[in-house]
């Protein structure tokens, strides 16, 4: 029997345990823990499913395929508008399991729940929008019509940084271009997908369309995910590493396949910044979820003229902020999902300290327990460091110091990722000429926090394709089809 412990819910409804597939909550005779990484504190058990629970998904998602994409956008809209508003109105509940199977603090839950509900609104209304096209034919006799179509049967992998959105920035799309959808999250985050199941069966969104299967064999699971020859279409957000596996895996079965992968941002400091505004902004984008998003700050570059400057600030900045449990009032940086990736972080730290970088603050495990690493500050890095080389997933910001803008522009570009850059700036001339040489998807000019439902969120190179959210994300999800109308001179 699977159970939630120690979570306090008004709705305690939402803590759901069972994977949902075709509108039932499935048992199972195995199950696995939901950990607390601040404290170490089993929150939950949950069903652990597994190969033949993926493959029932997917038949149940096939099946209702034929009636969700015959039903009308505007009533697959009034559904995702119910959802939508369930979702907002259990905002509390849904931030207090994300936190506590995550650790982000508690204000960042809130945010992340509003910011995935935002694109399950968007998209209702977008797919009210999938226009096609009459184009002017080369002879008279014919008609040229283009219509567009979902592309059928979805299915996806998340992660367990932004364990809500990352699943709502995906379904909300598919759902709403009429494609039905099964997922797998991450298993060290699985209760705020199941919540989402139970908000979307209270919505009133059909049996099949939307399905979640919990379990631990990720490697079996994926593969059923990526090959099976009902699937239409692969999304996956997670490391590089991985998606690369499972792009390898979705060309057997030739699947339309989106990619949301890891990153190595850039924040670049010209001498002509507002230097107090680049602090905030890189504060911001660096600690966010204790630096563990795709489009934390990574790299943080400084014009030597103003480097002591900012230094000095920065460093005041990042001794403001409070570490400890994410449920707790005033926390900015929560702890890390493991301890494995606090040990990987503090290795990166090591390394790049051994090679030359000076430790200015922090650089090492914090007392407030086993998965918090304090936040942390390192000067001289050059760009052939592991800290600068990989990417950090952790509190920990490396300054780099440069010369001049083409030298940065080189630097900022030396990686195999480009998913998100930031510069500060106040030369127009300058940010038109960096905004086009940086190789990234998503560029923050002057700004840290880029993120939004309207904006086309997604990389280049080995950060992966396919965009999310805005008015591009729904292509992703439909098929163009041509229609010749001949014979009309006859
Ligand atoms: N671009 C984006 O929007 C975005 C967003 C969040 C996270 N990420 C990236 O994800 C990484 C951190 O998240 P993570 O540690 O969960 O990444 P990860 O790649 O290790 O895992 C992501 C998901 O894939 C699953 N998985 C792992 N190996 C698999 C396999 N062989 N077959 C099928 N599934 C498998 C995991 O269980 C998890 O659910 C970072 O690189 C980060 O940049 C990118
Ligand atoms: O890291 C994962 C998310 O995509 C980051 S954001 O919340 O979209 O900025």
């Amino acid at each position: 029997m699977q159970h939630t412990q120690s979570i306090e819910l008004k709705d305690k409804q939402l803590a759901k345990t069972l994977s949902y597939v075709n509108g039932q909550w499935l048992e199972s005779e195995n199950h696995v823990a939901v950990i607390n990484p601040a404290n170490g504190d089993q929150i939950a058990t949950v069903s652990n499913h597994g190969v033949n629970e993926t493959e029932l998904a997917i038949k149940h998602a096939k099946a209702a395929m034929v009636a969700w994409s015959s039903m009308t956008a505007l009533h697959r809209a009034e559904l995702l508008r119910k959802w939508f508003n369930l979702v907002m109105e259990h905002q509390d509940d849904l931030a207090n399991l994300l936190t506590q199977e995550q650790g982000k603090p508690i204000n960042e839950a809130k945010g992340e729940i509003a910011y995935g509900a935002s694109f399950i609104e968007w998209f209702a209304e977008e797919g009210k929008r999938i226009y096609g096209d009459i184009i002017p034919a080369p002879s008279n006799d014919k008609r040229i019509i283009v219509i567009k179509e979902p592309v059928g049967l979805v299915t996806a992998i998340t992660p367990w940084n932004f364990p809500n959105a990352m699943i709502a920035r995906k379904a909300a799309a598919a759902l709403a271009a009429g494609c039905t959808f099964v997922v797998r999250p991450a298993i060290q985050t699985p209760l705020s997908a199941l919540a989402l199941a139970e908000l979307a069966d209270r919505a009133g969104i059909p049996p099949g369309v939307f399905n979640v299967v919990v379990g631990t064999d990720a490697s079996a699971m994926g593969k059923v995910l990526t090959q099976h020859s009902d699937v239409a279409k692969f999304t996956f957000t997670g490391s590089t590493d991985v998606g690369k596996k499972l792009i390898s895996q979705c060309a057997t079965t030739v699947k339309k396949v989106s990619m949301e992968l890891g990153g190595n941002a850039p924040f670049i400091v010209f001498d002509d910044a507002d230097i107090d505004a680049s602090v905030l902004g890189a504060v911001q984008s660096k600690y966010r979820n204790a630096g563990q998003t795709c489009v934390c700050t990574n790299r943080i570059f400084v014009q030597k003229k103003v480097l002591a400057q900012f230094t000095q600030k920065y460093l005041l900045a990042v001794k403001e902020l409070t570490i400890g449990n994410g449920l707790d009032e005033g926390v900015i940086v929560g702890p890390l999902i493991s301890s494995d990736a606090v040990n990987a972080v503090d290795k990166m730290v090591k390394d790049s300290i051994a090679l030359g970088a000076k430790l200015l603050l922090g650089g090492k495990r914090d007392k407030a327990g086993d998965n918090f690493y304090q936040p942390t500050v390192l000067s001289q890095v050059s760009t052939d460091m592991p800290i600068a080389k990989n990417e950090i997933f952790g509190p920990v910001s490396p300054i780099i110091a440069f010369e001049n803008e083409e030298d940065v522009i080189t630097m900022a570009n030396e990686t195999e990722y480009g998913l998100a850059a930031y510069f500060y700036t106040r030369d127009i001339g300058r940010i038109w000429r960096v905004a086009t040489k940086l190789q990234y998807g998503m560029i923050g000019i002057n700004e840290g926090i880029i993120s939004n439902t309207a904006a086309p969120f997604g990389g280049m190179k080995q950060s992966g394709y396919g965009r999310e959210g805005s008015k591009y994300g729904l292509d992703d999800y439909l098929d163009i089809k041509y229609l010749c109308m001949g014979g009309l001179n006859s």
